[in-house]
């Protein structure tokens, strides 16, 4: 046996009106005495414990008490307008170290109150000894829409055990989502408790960058309000979501963030679109290689691609591990609208095996060359799409199973707040990006090109080259 336990987590004391049998006999007075010497001592505690209710509270009763109505009434007036002006001089300042602070603290005070009953019904608190130990509520921090509250786990718990259960929690607590993310420590969770959706409205076109910074792409915005920087460079893009989820706007939010190195020419994008170019067509003249009927032209692309890719692959070994896109050597954009009419519903057997094959070498070979691919596809079963796990990055928006969340974002990537399933009709564009190796699944909203914007881009960056294998006069 051991000599000494130890478990971290806050003790839940026993209720301080539990009555014992008493064993030694006293006198009813020295009871009541000692009661209320022991309620004195707490309520000084508590004074001194929310002092940021008890100070204020204090001072304006001495206000009231030494000038009537008129002490607190021009003290919290001056309070007032002093922070309206400084909201309206400096928005930034005034929410950062006045606003959100003090929302924190009241924000950890709610969450204190329901804390307990909380982490008791989601099965957070453990019995050890005898008495029941809770995670510890450590720290809340207030944002635009999101509070993020640190909690210490006791002693045996991992951050899954909160992921699992954060649906359970975003219902208790009242707001729309909760996600669970590791800390900085091993024994720390951070539960992110998303308020508002900033991500409602309707992300325009964002500016397209001078040079394409291929690790950071500036395809939409995130919860937070910035923009997600996506990373195209050392990954494979799959795109999952079901009819009118807002495919297109993910293909056209990546080829609008490449589009000045489509006019410098250290980008070559390649447009298939099987569906007879109808979701690409519009935007042609952004392709360097372009096909949209022709299934032979397409399985031609994808196999010069990956003979690219192998070519680049045996120059560049044994002297660096990540190629650096130049104009003669530019970086090559595969990308496919609905993949599954090349890979699963494609009746010519030789052309589909053809396909298979040359994806996969461009797959497992071409993301260290500067050969991607970014994929759109509307079905995620296994035999729909047999190389799904070579695309380190996916993106899922809208499906409509939860069954198949996991299965195109990976093992408890549901649980860990990917709710895929649960994006209304009405947010279209609106998805979780998953990376290769990060266990936190993030919600983006894609920007969205109305056909105009579309057309107006190809017409200020493209320069088209070749469509269905026909070289086209005037183009660059
Ligand atoms: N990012 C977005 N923001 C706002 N609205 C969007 C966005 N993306 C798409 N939409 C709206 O949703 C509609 C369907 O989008 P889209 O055609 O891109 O979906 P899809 O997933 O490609 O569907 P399908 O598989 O049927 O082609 C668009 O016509 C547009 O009105």
């Amino acid at each position: 046996m051991p000599l000494v336990n130890v478990i971290r987590g806050d003790r839940i004391e026993e209720a301080p009106l539990n009555l014992r049998t008493p064993i030694i006999r006293i006198p009813l007075w020295l009871a009541i005495s000692w009661w209320g010497a022991k309620a004195v001592g707490r309520m000084a505690v508590l004074a001194g414990r929310y002092w940021y209710v008890t100070a204020p509270t204090a001072g304006l009763t001495w206000l009231y008490l030494r000038y009537g109505w008129a002490g607190p009434a021009v003290t919290v007036g001056g309070i007032g307008s002093a922070a309206a002006g400084w909201w309206y001089g400096h928005r930034p300042s005034f929410l950062r170290f006045g606003w959100y602070p003090t929302l924190a603290r009241f924000r950890r005070w709610s969450y204190r109150r329901n804390w307990h009953a909380a982490m008791v019904t989601a099965r957070l608190a453990v019995a050890f000894d005898s008495h029941t130990v809770l995670p510890v509520l450590r720290r809340v921090r207030c944002g635009a829409g999101v509070d993020v509250v640190t909690v210490r786990m006791v002693t045996g718990q991992i951050p899954d055990d909160f992921a699992k259960v954060a649906e359970r929690l975003a219902h208790t607590f009242g707001v729309r989502q909760v996600k669970a993310v590791p800390g900085t420590r091993p024994d720390v969770v951070l539960l992110h408790l998303y308020r508002g959706d900033p991500l409602a409205k309707l992300v325009r076109p964002l500016p397209v960058p001078a040079v394409p910074e291929f690790t950071a792409l500036p395809v939409g915005r995130q919860e937070d309000g910035e923009v997600y920087p996506l990373r195209l460079f050392g990954t494979q893009v799959l795109v999952v979501g079901a009819t009118g989820a807002g495919k297109g706007s993910v293909i056209w939010s990546i080829v609008r963030s490449l589009a000045a190195g489509v006019t410098s020419g250290l980008v070559q994008v390649w447009g298939l679109d099987p569906k007879g170019g109808m979701e690409l067509g519009i935007g042609a003249p952004m392709f360097a290689r372009f096909a949209c009927k022709d299934y032979a032209a397409m399985c031609e692309l994808i196999e010069e691609a990956a003979s690219v890719a192998r070519e680049r692959a045996g120059k560049l070994r044994g002297r660096t591990r990540q190629h650096t896109p130049t104009v003669d050597e530019p970086l090559i954009v595969l990308v496919i609208d609905e993949l599954a009419n090349l890979t699963a519903y494609l009746t010519d057997r030789q052309l589909k095996d053809r396909i298979k094959a040359a994806l996969s070498i461009l797959l497992s070979q071409g993301r260290a060359v500067g050969v991607h691919v970014v994929a759109a596809i509307q079905d995620p079963r296994k035999e729909v799409l047999p190389f799904r796990d070579l695309f380190p990055t996916r993106i899922g928006l809208r499906l409509t199973e939860p069954a198949q969340v996991d299965l195109v974002l990976g093992e408890g990537m549901r649980d860990r707040g990917a709710l895929c399933d649960r994006i209304p009709k009405s947010l279209p564009g609106v998805g979780f990006v998953v990376l290769d190796g990060d266990p936190t699944p993030m919600r983006v909203r894609f920007s969205y090109l109305s056909d105009d914007e579309i057309r107006d881009m190809a017409h200020t960056y493209g320069r088209l080259r070749v469509i269905d294998g026909e070289i086209l006069d005037g183009a660059a």
